[in-house]
């Protein structure tokens, strides 16, 4: 979904992401796989990708590279421009097992659709999910709703807000 269509809003500080993530790795570790390497998508998943290897002591971290292409309605063709390199292609032989997909949120599950095409074994994590995608994902920690925009930090800045009051 492109922002224009949501109707709310949830801005998320660098210290709540920070947090988010946090939490999304306890979860991770309350199973009992273990993960040899991070395979993240970009961009948005490069931030959950630093946060999760430094707790995981994982230094193993590839990319997934997507550009999605969005018009005012709605999101257009998703394009691979990376996959995963030949350093992880042993790991990914087998579907990905040993690998753990990252990405900062699923909104419509497009971009986790084609990720999961490509390593249909490993666990794919995202710290926001939204109803449409969350089926797609193994471990999240925060649900909105379809029709709420998550605005991440690394996209604001601080600006003047106007009274609540007018
Ligand atoms: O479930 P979907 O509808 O596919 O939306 C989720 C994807 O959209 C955002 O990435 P975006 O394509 O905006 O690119 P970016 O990560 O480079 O900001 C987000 O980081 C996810 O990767
Ligand atoms: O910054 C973002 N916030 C979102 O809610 C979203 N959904 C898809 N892509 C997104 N990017
Ligand atoms: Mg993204």
């Amino acid at each position: 979904m492109s922002e224009p269509n949501s109707q709310k809003a949830f801005p998320v500080s660098w210290e709540q992401f920070h947090r988010d993530t946090r939490a999304l790795t306890w979860r991770l570790t309350a199973g009992t796989r273990k993960y040899k390497a991070i395979v993240c998508i970009t961009r948005g998943g490069l931030v959950p990708a630093l946060i999760i290897a430094r707790e995981l002591n994982i230094r193993l971290i590839d990319t997934i590279c997507i550009a999605s292409y969005h018009d005012y309605k709605e999101q257009g063709a998703a394009q691979v421009m990376k996959g995963v390199g030949p350093e992880l292609a042993d790991l990914a032989a087998d579907g990905g097992s040993e690998i753990l997909l990252l990405d900062d949120l699923v909104d419509t599950g497009k971009t986790a659709r084609i990720v999961r095409d490509m390593l249909p074994k490993a666990h794919f994590a995202t710290v926001y999910a939204k109803p449409m995608g969350r089926p797609l994902v193994d471990t999240y920690v925060t649900e909105v709703s379809q029709d709420t925009w998550i605005y991440f930090p690394w996209d604001m800045g601080l600006s003047f807000q106007p009274p609540i009051a007018g």
